[in-house]
């Protein structure tokens, strides 16, 4: 079959010279960024904006513009916080890549200097202007697993130069052998004066006088691991060392030596001098055990050994090593629980459960919550070098009536939030509902205006075990009675309408005698 010779017009053909090919690339590159990229515009060599694409425009309602011409011919600066377009064009280099973070939310940018063409044709000369592109503008949804990871390594790093700083000012790290570790916080770090949180300090205050194990109980992020830090350092073994095993985050096969250690050469892959294990570095310190309830069956056999023994045999070795070590365990999960679907050894729990410590969720004690936002406010400042955020009173209230189901990390991720998407330093209930809502927290619930905080969390304390209530009333009463008699037990017995070997019995059980 023969084809007829079309009569359309030759397709276009790329241009013959050099230059036009170049220009060419040019305008595709800038057609096709303009399309897939979210929004695009240009400044001029002074920094002001001159050119928006229409992506752009739909930003302007989250930066506070309700009009292009209030956002047009203004510097880069003074209507996009936060922006490095001036570094750009300063330095003429580019940055390919980049996060920024301001009220409009958090996007993923590119920013690139403009250059003119040389007189001399050679190549391109002074910068006079500069183009920023928004090339994603959800990297929440997006990218999110890489900005967590960011975002952990961050705080990792702010955790670790505090440390550091707080050694080089702390008279106890003094004595430590470089390398050691010492416990971050002491019972001072832990803010609230609730009911529920001086309760749960005072029993960790007598926790840590005790050498018997302590377990740790409370949703995430209630502050668990700061009691274990803070009981440790007022512990009489505050000079050795604190070491922590997050269970769940190490994988089940690595555990044991994790723990244990292992001997040289004990399996293939193994470093050929082998490795002490948490225990033994814990030796003559505290061990804690983050998330025991995710401990694997296997190894809880051998956890309870080495606890009983107070020996443990590296892997590949058949020596038993004896240690020293202070156990205080932690768990958000349901460990009685665990143990009747046979998920926990019953033998491992009641070895561990000997100092049990319930740490109350933050909706427990919403009176703390204005402590909490200004220690917290302070230490994110610290870090930042920006000053810490400011709440008007109903602000606080609408914190107060959240559910919080994680606890203070929550409470500290909002701030975080608050400081970074807020022009001002002073934040209003408005304003912090505009936040939460953008931040994602799924149902803001009405700040509750018909009882003080006080009075909420006094409801929250009449909401547990009936006995805890009753011993803690007692005690209460025992104390005061014996205050205002001077200590006489006879006078005190007969105030308290019990008799005086019951007031000596009491007193035996709670340590007063
Ligand atoms: N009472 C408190 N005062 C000040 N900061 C607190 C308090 N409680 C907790 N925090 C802070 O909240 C964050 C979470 O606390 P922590 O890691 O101790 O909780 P956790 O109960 O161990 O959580 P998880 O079970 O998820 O490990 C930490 O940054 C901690 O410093």
């Amino acid at each position: 079959m023969s084809v007829a010779p079309s009569a359309a017009a030759p397709p276009p053909a790329l241009p013959l010279d050099a230059e036009g090919i170049l220009a060419l690339a040019a305008r595709s590159m800038f057609h096709l960024f303009s399309s897939i990229s979210q929004g695009m515009f240009l400044v001029d060599r002074s920094g002001r904006i001159v050119w928006v694409n229409e992506g752009y425009r739909r930003f302007l309602p989250a930066l506070g513009f309700s009009s292009i011409d209030e956002f047009m011919g203004h510097m880069v600066e003074d209507v996009i916080p936060n922006t490095m377009m001036r570094r750009v064009l300063e330095t003429g280099e580019p940055i390919l890549i980049d996060l920024l973070t301001n009220k409009a939310g958090t996007f993923v940018v590119s920013r690139i200097p403009l250059r003119e063409e040389r007189e001399d044709g050679e190549g391109l000369g002074k910068v006079i202007g500069a183009i920023g592109i928004v090339l994603f503008d959800q990297p929440e949804t997006t990218l999110q697993p890489l900005i967590s990871k960011f975002a952990l390594l961050q705080r990792d790093l702010d955790d670790a130069r505090r440390e550091l700083a707080s050694q080089r000012n702390n008279p106890l790290y003094q004595h430590a052998p470089d390398g050691q570790r010492r416990s971050k916080y002491t019972f001072a770090s832990f803010i609230g004066s609730s009911p529920a949180a001086v309760e749960v300090k005072r029993h960790a205050r007598r926790a840590a006088q005790s050498t018997s194990p302590v377990l740790l109980l409370g949703e995430t992020g209630t502050g668990k691991e700061l009691l274990a830090h803070a009981i440790h350092a007022s512990s009489t073994r505050a000079k050795g060392q604190f070491v922590s095993v997050n269970i769940a985050a190490v994988p089940d096969t690595l555990l044991e030596a994790e723990f244990f250690g292992f001997a040289p050469g004990a399996f293939t892959g193994a470093d050929k001098r082998g490795r002490e294990g948490k225990f033994k570095l814990a030796d003559g310190g505290s061990l804690f055990l983050d998330e025991i309830g995710d401990m694997p069956l296997g190894l809880q056999a051998k956890l309870l050994r080495a606890l009983q023994e107070g020996e443990i045999e590296p892997l590949g070795s058949n020596k038993l090593i004896p240690f020293d070590a202070r156990v205080i365990a932690a768990t958000s999960r349901d460990l009685p629980e665990l143990v009747r679907r046979g998920l926990f050894r019953e033998d491992l729990y009641y070895r561990l459960n000997v100092l049990p410590l319930r740490v109350p969720p933050l909706r427990e004690r919403r009176s703390d919550i204005p402590a909490l936002v200004e220690a917290l406010g302070e230490d994110m400042a610290l870090r930042s070098g920006e000053a810490p955020p400011e709440l008007t009173p109903d602000a606080l209230a609408l914190l107060a009536g959240q559910h919080w189901r994680g606890n203070i990390r929550e409470l500290r991720n909002v701030l975080e939030q608050v400081t970074m998407r807020s022009d001002s330093q002073r934040i209003d209930a408005a304003q912090l509902e505009r936040i939460l809502r953008e931040a994602g927290l799924e149902q803001i619930e009405a700040p509750d205006t018909s009882h003080s905080l006080r009075d909420v969390d006094q409801e929250a304390a009449l909401l547990r075990p009936l006995s805890q209530q009753v011993a803690e009333l007692e005690r209460k009463a025992i104390a005061a009675a014996l205050e205002s008699t001077g200590g006489n037990k006879l006078a005190t017995s007969r105030l308290l309408g019990i008799s005086r070997a019951t007031l000596y019995e009491r007193m035996t059980g709670m340590g007063l005698s």
